[in-house]
């Protein structure tokens, strides 16, 4: 066995609450987001775990998520790595728009492909395989050496940049990932084995409450 890594989504946003597409833009956790954050914390810490590292996007919602985990766990001051690598899927045209009415313009089923297919960009946007060909190579490199060494990282991110993660741990495939709902403040708690696949997952909290 190796080490841990714990995967969690950002609290609820501003602009979750309003159902608009998002993506890179940069808006704050909502209250429900900060509780969502905090329960998300808590459950880590009746877990027991004490983290070696944090890392987290360049975006505010997941930095103040990552923030109320070490909060909760008792470890504020931990050292915390910021990289836009990490960020949300970019949303392109979409950003800002109502996703209710993207699809009384787009149709029901086209705003589906374009929110949880695995390959078929949003207009101007980040498909979830463009979004993996960025995360993908900065876990590589930068997060799955450090479980390998041994060590506790929690990754505080987004909803489609922990889906690209998420598609390749659990080894799901395009029709599955279609169906995948990460949801807010919900941490999945993987160790891993040396030769850096899974030896077991624990979801601390209830994933179907995602949208
Ligand atoms: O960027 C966004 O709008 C959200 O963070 C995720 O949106 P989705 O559920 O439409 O992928």
């Amino acid at each position: 066995m190796s080490g841990t890594l714990v995967l969690v989504r950002h609290g609820q946003s501003d602009w979750n609450l309003k159902n608009l597409f998002t993506g890179w833009r940069d808006p704050d956790l909502t209250d429900l987001g900060v509780q969502e954050a905090n329960a998300g914390g808590k459950a880590l810490a009746d877990y027991g775990i004490k983290f070696d590292v944090a890392y987290t996007s360049s975006l505010i919602r997941a930095q103040r998520t990552c923030q109320m985990v070490l909060d909760n766990v008792g470890q504020s001051n931990l050292e915390t790595i910021r990289d836009e690598a990490l960020n949300e899927r970019d949303y392109g045209d979409l950003s800002g728009l109502n996703k209710d009415d993207a699809r009384a313009k787009w149709g029901e089923d086209q705003v589906h492909i374009w929110r949880r297919s695995y390959d078929i960009p949003p207009p101007g946007g980040e498909s979830l395989r463009d979004t993996g060909a960025r995360v993908w190579p900065y876990y590589l490199t930068e997060i799955l050496p450090r479980v390998l060494r041994g060590e506790k990282v929690l990754v505080a991110a987004h909803g489609n940049s922990l889906r690209s993660l998420v598609m390749v741990l659990d080894k799901l495939s395009k029709d599955e990932i279609l169906k995948l709902n990460l949801a807010t403040g919900v941490p999945m708690v993987y160790k891993l084995n040396a030769d850096s696949t899974v030896a077991s997952k624990d979801v601390l909290g209830d994933m179907s409450a995602a949208h």
